[in-house]
């Protein structure tokens, strides 16, 4: 049973990399709040919803507690948070706070694989997963833990190597580390609690994760329409980007040509609707989707 009678909770991180794009996902799932003076909980007004405002750190033993019954959290943190208790399940990823764990090394170390790291010490905020990977390769390396600044590690002596997190590589770049191999590829996903919510909720419960899948996969979709030649219709169909099955419409008058219609999965380029040019295509609008479901 979920804590809070007669309320859902979903947890977030309070401040950070995921902390906007969090409530903007659940602002687009149709949640509304307002800020109040309580820092720790928004009170969701048009739901019984309370979003738990947290370091992401915590995020995955809420969830698997029971205390929260969905939370949006770094693959990377629900990784090293895993323990041999019940842990929270992954509803489905939800396509930002993109990064990866890799092994960085300054260039005074010679690196050619994950072997070259053994009898070394490797600083890291994530020393599970770390661990986890030298020891699937029989490396045998020191880690010492670090909660931030990872990547001075190696030129103050503490490490020879690091393992952390790189999405431009400015960081890395800016300490003259180089990155290696990668340890994890992560992205924040929506996590779901083992512990079932009171009966009464787990419509409600269902209904958000429905509407965030929804969001998810409407992000960067685009609807498509346009003419087309009916003898180039396989060609063009074929030029639409992550499209299933168009519908293709009579024009009215034109028994050469037809109007085809459809949702796009992957994003629309200028060059796409170049090569549908040249196929024949015309008339060509590209739509942006607000929901999908
Ligand atoms: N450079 C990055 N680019 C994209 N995503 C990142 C990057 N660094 C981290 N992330 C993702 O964002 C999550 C949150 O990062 P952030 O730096 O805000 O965490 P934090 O400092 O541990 O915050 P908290 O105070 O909540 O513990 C990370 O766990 C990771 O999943
Ligand atoms: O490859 P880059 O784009 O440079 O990003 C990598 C940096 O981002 C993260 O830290 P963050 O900036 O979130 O600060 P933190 O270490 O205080 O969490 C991560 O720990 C790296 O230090
Ligand atoms: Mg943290």
């Amino acid at each position: 049973m979920s804590t809070v009678q007669g309320r859902l909770r979903i947890a977030v991180q309070k401040s950070g990399r995921l902390a906007d794009r969090s409530l903007d996902l659940i602002r687009d799932a149709g949640l509304k709040w307002v800020k109040g003076h309580n820092d720790l909980l928004y009170r969701v007004e048009n739901y019984p919803i309370d979003l738990l405002r947290v370091r992401d750190d915590d995020i995955p033993t809420f969830v698997a507690d029971g205390v929260c019954d969905l939370g949006i959290v770094g693959e990377n943190v629900l990784e090293e948070g895993r323990n041999g208790g019940a842990n929270a399940s992954v509803v489905m990823p939800l396509g930002f706070g993109r990064c990866t764990l890799k092994i960085a090394t300054p260039p005074t170390l010679a690196y050619d694989s994950p072997a070259s790291l053994d009898g070394l010490r490797i600083a890291t905020s994530y020393p599970k997963i770390l661990r986890r990977f030298l020891d699937e390769r029989g490396v045998k390396a020191d880690i010492v833990v670090m909660r931030g600044a990872v990547e001075v590690a190696p030129r103050l002596k503490l490490a020879a190597a690091i393992c952390d997190l790189v999405s431009t590589g400015a960081t890395l770049e800016a300490n003259g580390l180089g990155a290696k191999d990668t340890v994890l590829e992560s992205q924040a996903v929506l996590i779901q609690s083992p512990v079932a919510p009171e009966p009464a909720l787990q419509h409600l419960l269902d209904s958000i994760i429905e509407r965030m899948s929804g969001v998810v996969s409407s992000q960067g979709a685009k609807y498509v329409m346009l003419n087309a030649p009916r003898s180039a219709l396989d060609q063009i169909t074929a030029i639409l980007p992550g499209a299933g099955s168009p519908t293709v419409m009579p024009l009215m008058g034109r028994d050469d040509a037809v109007a085809v219609h459809a949702v796009c999965q992957e994003a629309v380029f200028w060059e796409t609707l170049e090569k549908l040019k040249a196929a024949g295509a015309s008339a060509i609008l590209v739509l942006p989707i607000e929901k999908m479901m």
